[in-house]
Parts: C-alpha cells; sequence; structure tokens
C-alpha cells in the first residue's frame, strides 16, 4: 500500500484502536482525518437533530486530545467540514490514495453512509485508469470478534440472556489493548493548514457545561480513579440509583466517541478484581460490558430493523404521534413531576442514570402513548454519551418491539419515584413540580378542554 487515509468516527482514541493499527501496518503514507458533516449533523428525523450541543462539545474536546496525541508521533489530525464524501474525493484525488480505513459498525444508516461514499469515489479512481481504493472497514467496538462468538451472526439469539449464557459457557479470550508507538508519516505534499484549528473552534461551544471532558486523557482518567477507588466493588447495589455520580462507572461518554475501547475497561476491570478483589459487582460491571457488545451484535443481524417502528419482530406498538405531547415530554413539563425531573437533567447536562432513561422512555411509551422512535430520536439529540445501536436497541427494548422476552417494560411512575426519590430531593434538585395543566390541551376532536 502506498497512501492511506484513516477516517476517524467513534473511534477518537490512538491506543488501541486496531483499525488504525492496520492502517499504520499497510501504509507508507497515512492522512489522518476527521470530517465535521455538518449535514449530518444537522440532519433532522423525528424532529430531533442527529448531534446536539452536549455531544457536539464533547467530540470537539475529544478531537482536541487526539490531534495533541498524533502530534507526539509525528503526525498532523486533519479535520475537515464540509461533506464527507466530498473531503474523502479531494484527497483520494490530489494525494492519489488508494486504501481507506475505518472502524466497523453493526448500525445499518452507518453502514449506509460507507456505502455511499464507496459509490461516489470508485468511478474517480476508475476514471483516473487506477484500481478501486482499498475499502478496510475493521470490526472494534466489542469486546470479542465474530470468530470467538459460539454463534453465527445470524444465530444471534434473540435475547440478551441467551446471549450471555452460551457465551459464558466458555468466555472467549479478550485480547489485552494494544500499543501505537509509531505512525507512517502523512504525504508530503499535505498542506496542514486546511482549517483544522477553524472547524475544531466552531465546534467548541463555550455555553455547554458538562461533567464530562472529551477525549482518552480524561477517559483514561476516569477509568483510573474508578478503580483505584472501592466503588466497583458495590457496583452492584449502587448501579440503579437516580442521580448520584459514584453509583456508576460513568464510562459511557467515551465508550460511545471511542476514547476508549472496551477492552481497555474490561482489562481495567481485570487489574481491579486482581488489587481489591472480585465479588457480584465487579462481575456486573462485565455483565454490562456484554449488554453494551449485545447491541452491538444484534445490530449487525437485524440491519435496517434497528430503526423501525415494528422493531426486530415486526410487531406494531399501539402508539402513534401526537405533537404537543412529545414537546411536553421533551421540556420536561408533563403532569409526571419525576419524569419533567429527568427530562430537564437531561437537557441540562447531556446525561441521565440507567434508570432515568428507563423511566422517562416508558412514560413516553406507555403513559403519553408515543412513537417509540421519536424517543429515540431525542436521546441521540440530547445524550453526550449516544451510541447508536445501545440506544435504539434499549428503546425497542422498553418499547416491547426489541429483546424483551417480557414484550416490553412499564415502569409504575408512582412506585419508582417512592423507591428512587422518597424525599423529592432529585425532584427538587431538577424541578420536577407537578404540572398543573393536564398533558392535553385540545381533545381528541381538536377542542380545547375546559380549564
Ligand atoms: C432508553 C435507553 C437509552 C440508552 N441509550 C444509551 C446510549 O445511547 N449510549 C449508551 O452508552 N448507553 C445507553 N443506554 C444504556 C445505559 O443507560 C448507559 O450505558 C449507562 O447509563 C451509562 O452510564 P455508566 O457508564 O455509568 O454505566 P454503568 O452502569 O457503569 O455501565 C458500564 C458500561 O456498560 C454499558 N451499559 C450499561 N448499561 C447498558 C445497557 N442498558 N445497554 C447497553 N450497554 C450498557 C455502558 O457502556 C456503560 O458505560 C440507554 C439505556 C436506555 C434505557
Amino acid at each position: 500500500m502506498n497512501t492511506g487515509i484513516f477516517l476517524f468516527s467513534n473511534d477518537l482514541r490512538i491506543q488501541d484502536n486496531r483499525a488504525l493499527f492496520e492502517a499504520a501496518r499497510q501504509c507508507q503514507r497515512l492522512i489522518l482525518l476527521y470530517v465535521i458533516d455538518e449535514r449530518q449533523n444537522n440532519h433532522e428525523q423525528y424532529q430531533c437533530k442527529a448531534v446536539g450541543q452536549h455531544r457536539q462539545a464533547f467530540i470537539a474536546q475529544a478531537l482536541t486530545d487526539l490531534a495533541q496525541q498524533v502530534l507526539l508521533l509525528d503526525q498532523h489530525l486533519v479535520i475537515q467540514k464540509g461533506a464527507t464524501s466530498e473531503v474523502l474525493k479531494h484527497l483520494v484525488t490530489v494525494y492519489d490514495v488508494d486504501a481507506i480505513y475505518y472502524s466497523a459498525t453493526g448500525d445499518h444508516r452507518q453502514q449506509q453512509l460507507f456505502a455511499h461514499y464507496q459509490q461516489q469515489i470508485t468511478p474517480i479512481r476508475i476514471g483516473a485508469g487506477k484500481a478501486d481504493v482499498n475499502w478496510q472497514g475493521i470490526w472494534q467496538h466489542t469486546l470479542f470478534e465474530q470468530a470467538q462468538l459460539p454463534f453465527a451472526l445470524d444465530d444471534i439469539p434473540t435475547t440478551f440472556s441467551k446471549f450471555r449464557r452460551q457465551l459464558e459457557k466458555q468466555v472467549p479470550a479478550i485480547a489485552k489493548p494494544q500499543q501505537l508507538t509509531s505512525l507512517p508519516p502523512s504525504p508530503e505534499l499535505l498542506a496542514f493548514d486546511l482549517g483544522s484549528d477553524a472547524a475544531l473552534a466552531a465546534l467548541l461551544n463555550p455555553d455547554t457545561t458538562s461533567f464530562f471532558d472529551g477525549g482518552s486523557h480524561a477517559g483514561e482518567l476516569q477509568l483510573a480513579i474508578y478503580f483505584q477507588s472501592e466503588l466497583a466493588q458495590h457496583y452492584k447495589e449502587t448501579r440503579n440509583a437516580l442521580d448520584d455520580w459514584s453509583s456508576s462507572t460513568k464510562f459511557s461518554p467515551w465508550l460511545a466517541a471511542g476514547c476508549l475501547s472496551p477492552r481497555q475497561v474490561y482489562w481495567a476491570l481485570k487489574k481491579h478484581e486482581l488489587q481489591q478483589g472480585e465479588n457480584e459487582s465487579t462481575y456486573w460491571i462485565f455483565f454490562e460490558l456484554l449488554w453494551r457488545d449485545y447491541f452491538h451484535w444484534l445490530a449487525q443481524k437485524i440491519g435496517a430493523h434497528l430503526y423501525a417502528f415494528t422493531g426486530m419482530h415486526d410487531h406494531k406498538p399501539l402508539t402513534s404521534f401526537h405533537g404537543e405531547r412529545f414537546v411536553k415530554w421533551q421540556l420536561g413539563l408533563t403532569p409526571y413531576p419525576l419524569v419533567n425531573a429527568i427530562m430537564h437533567q437531561l437537557n441540562d447536562t447531556g446525561y441521565i442514570s440507567n434508570r432515568a432513561r428507563q423511566i422517562t422512555a416508558s412514560c413516553l411509551v406507555n403513559e403519553l402513548s408515543l412513537d417509540w422512535r421519536y424517543g429515540a430520536a431525542y436521546f441521540q439529540q440530547q445524550l453526550i454519551d449516544y451510541d447508536a445501536v445501545v440506544n435504539w436497541g434499549n428503546w425497542q427494548y422498553i418499547a416491547g418491539v426489541g429483546a424483551d422476552p417480557r414484550g416490553g417494560r412499564h415502569f409504575n411512575l408512582q412506585k419508582q419515584q417512592q423507591l428512587f426519590d422518597s424525599n423529592n430531593e432529585y425532584i427538587a434538585k431538577w424541578h420536577g413540580e407537578q404540572l398543573a395543566e393536564p398533558i392535553d390541551s385540545v381533545d381528541i376532536v381538536d377542542w380545547p378542554i375546559a380549564k
């Protein structure tokens, strides 16, 4: 191979980045590229943007961190603003690129995007009398590799329990994280002043405050702090809390953006177990990582069904779309104080706990009778740790069209409040006080409802 491009996506790290390793091994010259594709980021579906301000700021921080790391390896991160296919076309033509490397994913939408890029670029190479670009999508978002799974992709179980039980009969060896010590140089001609700084500056949002700093440095720091503490020893008892920083690992934003690999988390967990002992709680962290893996494999199997109203079982929920209810849910103006508090926290910070996600998702589907895809799309916009296959997979689960053997979850809001916020502390903190208004201002035939 001569000149390759490594196209960064949800893999914003240098270490244990198998796709980047492959690119480094095979190429004599390498362009490290990240594209800020505003058309993709601003693309609206179900009245929501693909990327909201919290995640945007996190990604900008992660890119700043990545750019500094590649400099230490005498390389440069090229950050370009524009349509990804156009940026690729330009670089492929000018620098005679013959291979493009990226992290493969089970997300159907992402796969479609890469198929589209390919369609755009192949004619350019062929037209110039050159061999087609060698596209190398390398799978690395999971703990295991496909060949290690005890089933073929088409036979991935439709419930997590079956997946886990079969896998745990003999847990395949999880590879140790790879250390990258050098990178091939970029092409000599490459002008580095391609506007990377300006593109990055435009992404950084000074109005966004978050508990999370983007980048693998911050991710590795959280990994070290969490596992040096005793928190993992009690994870199983605390993980269900509604709102407490130390109740769960908080690794998700870094995992979702790829600032941390699941294997790095796994091996940090193993080190912790050696030092402080293993118990049910430490096992449960592995259990949750298996959930994450499961959604990645399941997405690869079900393809476009991940985004379908009828989900993976072709089951039609008895829900539809009500504009007013959807907006009130988003803004935290429902008649349910707990749900309101959760939505306020989500909107302010970009993060809510797993318990909070379950409660508010269940409310959207069961109390408000809304099409679950609107909720999933709003989470996509708001969550700092948005991971397509995990988000849509979890929403399907709650809506009863996914991997839940019980056919969906309906959380009793009053009971949840008693269990997780009995003294109303959370509701008070996030201003979820009951709204006096009913959820609908008009009735079924559009008559205003009398107050
Ligand atoms: C409706 C809904 C939408 C969700 N959307 C996302 C999303 O977009 N991105 C995301 O990372 N998680 C999502 N989750 C899963 C879960 O809520 C978060 O992973 C978790 O709250 C993140 O906090 P943590 O890192 O402290 O998790 P921990 O409890 O410490 O778990 C450790 C890791 O295990 C994984 N994990 C935990 N719970 C789940 C789960 N239910 N499914 C899959 N993996 C899990 C995550 O990678 C997490 O970082 C969603 C859950 C629900 C119910």
